[in-house]
Parts: structure tokens; C-alpha cells; sequence
């Protein structure tokens, strides 16, 4: 199990992580989701014991990682560039995992670079981007590692490589008891993938919940009043403006969703309508706001 304790950051005099926690139980995949520049590789990066906290512990199986390194033997990162792959051959980078990684299953690395059609005997360089990326896959899931950690894995690669990609990954967590956290801004992938969701914003979780609580516990609408939104409704706290053309407003409520239709009811409206909903619509809704990137 995960433990991410009370984790702060400052990197060069601004504060990139500020007291965050997460749980993750075995078997779970969860998606770390924000917008860009809020701190979600360096919460990785953390994690994975590449950079130190300045406060906070991680635990992993209850064994703090910063102070006990051979744990790390049961954790993998996968960066979002390839850049590690260097000029390395295939049989070369085995050696280096292999003598990295205890358990690194050698027989089970080549079936899976037989099932995914990729090359045995090129240098990686040669691989194309999406080869790259399904190879560094491979590799990091061979080494039978309890925690992977993945940063934006599909980023760049093409529908039939993601695909695989994600398939790849839901077959290895139904197989053994490992935990994935995946840091990605496509939210279709988590929506098909994940177990949990964790939104951070400005280097703190916003929340944590699973796919089926995020979205039960907002509902989109559409609505349509004689004049403009009512003010007794767009000062409500749990509704947010997602989008809004001439008259026609889509509304995110987070919570007391009964309630809150009560209420757009009462004030007459000539039209009101539930939309379904992704979870982007919950992204905008509770990342949204200014459209400044940090
Ligand atoms: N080595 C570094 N030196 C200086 N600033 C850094 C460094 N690493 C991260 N930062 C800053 O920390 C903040 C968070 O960066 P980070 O890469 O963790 O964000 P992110 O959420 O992964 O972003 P993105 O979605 O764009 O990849 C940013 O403001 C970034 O400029």
C-alpha cells in the first residue's frame, strides 16, 4: 500500500507540493490529474524516491522510501520522455535492468516485446515514438514491481498504441496485486482505466474519490430562463457556469443534487435538461477557472 504523508516541496523559493496525502491499496490504478505546472511530476518524482521532500514521508508497504532505498526494488517510474533509452540496444538495457532490479523477469520481458511486435535487435534509438513508449512499458512492468508510477505514458502516440498501451495495463493489475499511479491530462484514459481519480491544484489533492463518486456526486445541466440566469441560482456555491451561449447556460452541481434542481425549477425555467457528463466536464468544473498556465 501507498502512503503519501503530509508531502511539501519548494523548489527554487516557490512552493510546488503543499502538504498533500494519498492512500493507494493494491490493485488500484489511479489517475493524477491538473492543470499544467501544478506539481504532478514532481509529486512522481517524489514519490519515486528521484527528488527528497522537505517535509513528509512516503510509505510504501510501510517502509518509509527516502530512508530506506532497497525499497525502491518494488518501485518503478516511468519518465515522460524516452530521453533514458539513450543509444542503448535492446540487450544492453536488459543488462542494466537486470542488474538493477531483482525480480526483473527476463523471459516474460522478451514475450511481451514478441506480443507488442518490437524489434529484439535494433538500438532503441532506431524504435519509432510510439515503439519507444510501448517499450519503456514493457521494461518497467518486467521488472514485477509493486508500484509503477507513470508519467503522461501516452503523450504523443498514436489511438491503436495507446490503446495497447492501456489494455497493457489493465491486463497486468487484473493479474497481479500492483498499484499504477498515472499522471495524464487525457481524461477519456482515466475515465476507461482508473479506479481513482486524485485532482491537484497548485500543488495540493483537491480530491481524491473514485471514478463512480466523481461523477455521482456532480450532474450537467442545461438551462434556459426567460431572461438571464437567475441571480438566486448563479449565486448558489455548488453551481458552476461551464459554458454559457446567449441564454443557454450548462451548469456542473457538485452535491445536494436533488436539492439544487429543486431549485432551478422553481425559478421557471423554459428549459432544463440533464446532459451526460466526462469527467471533463468535472476537470473544468473544479480545475477550471483562470486560464493562466503556471
Ligand atoms: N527543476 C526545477 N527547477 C525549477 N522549477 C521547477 C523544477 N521542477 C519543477 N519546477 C516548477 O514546479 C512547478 C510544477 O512543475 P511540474 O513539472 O511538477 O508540474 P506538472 O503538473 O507536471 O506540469 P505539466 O502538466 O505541464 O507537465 C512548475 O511551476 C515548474 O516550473
Amino acid at each position: 500500500m501507498l502512503r503519501v504523508n503530509n508531502i511539501s516541496k519548494t523548489i527554487e523559493g516557490s512552493q510546488v507540493l503543499d502538504h498533500v496525502n494519498i492512500t493507494l491499496e493494491p490493485g488500484t490504478i489511479a489517475g493524477l490529474v491538473g492543470r499544467n505546472g501544478v506539481g504532478k511530476s514532481t509529486l512522481l518524482r517524489v514519490i519515486a524516491g528521484i527528488l527528497d521532500p522537505d517535509e513528509g514521508q512516503v510509505l510504501f508497504n510501510d517502509t518509509n522510501i527516502h530512508q530506506n532505498p532497497e525499497i525502491k526494488q518494488k518501485i518503478t517510474y516511468v519518465p515522460d520522455s524516452t530521453e533514458i533509452l539513450k543509444s542503448y540496444s535492446v540487450k544492453e538495457i536488459v543488462k542494466l535492468y537486470d542488474a538493477i532490479y531483482e525480480d526483473f523477469d527476463i523471459v516474460y520481458f522478451y514475450s511481451l516485446l514478441d506480443r507488442f511486435k518490437l524489434p529484439k535487435n535494433k538500438k532503441i534509438r532506431t524504435y519509432s515514438k510510439g515503439m519507444k513508449a510501448l517499450f519503456l512499458m514493457i521494461l518497467s512492468f518486467s521488472t514485477k514491481s509493486d508500484l509503477i508510477i507513470l508519467d503522461e505514458p501516452t503523450n504523443g502516440l498514436d489511438p491503436i498504441v495507446k490503446r495497447n498501451i492501456l489494455q497493457f495495463i489493465i491486463e497486468e493489475v487484473s493479474e497481479r496485486q500492483l498499484c499504477v499511479l498515472i499522471s495524464t491530462h487525457h481524461l477519456e484514459e482515466v475515465e476507461k482505466m482508473a479506479d481513482v481519480l486524485i485532482m491537484i491544484k497548485e500543488g495540493r489533492i483537491e480530491s481524491t474519490t473514485s471514478i463512480e463518486d466523481a461523477k455521482t456526486s456532480f450532474r450537467k445541466v442545461q438551462v434556459v430562463y426567460k431572461h438571464s440566469l437567475p441571480e438566486k441560482i448563479e449565486q448558489l456555491n455548488n453551481v458552476n457556469i461551464i459554458n454559457q451561449t446567449g441564454r443557454v447556460y450548462t451548469l456542473m452541481i457538485k452535491g445536494n443534487i436533488d436539492a439544487t434542481l429543486e431549485k432551478l425549477n422553481q425559478e421557471n425555467p423554459l428549459l432544463l435538461e440533464e446532459l451526460p457528463m466526462t469527467l471533463e466536464d468535472i476537470f473544468i468544473s473544479t480545475l477550471g477557472g483562470e486560464s493562466h498556465v503556471s
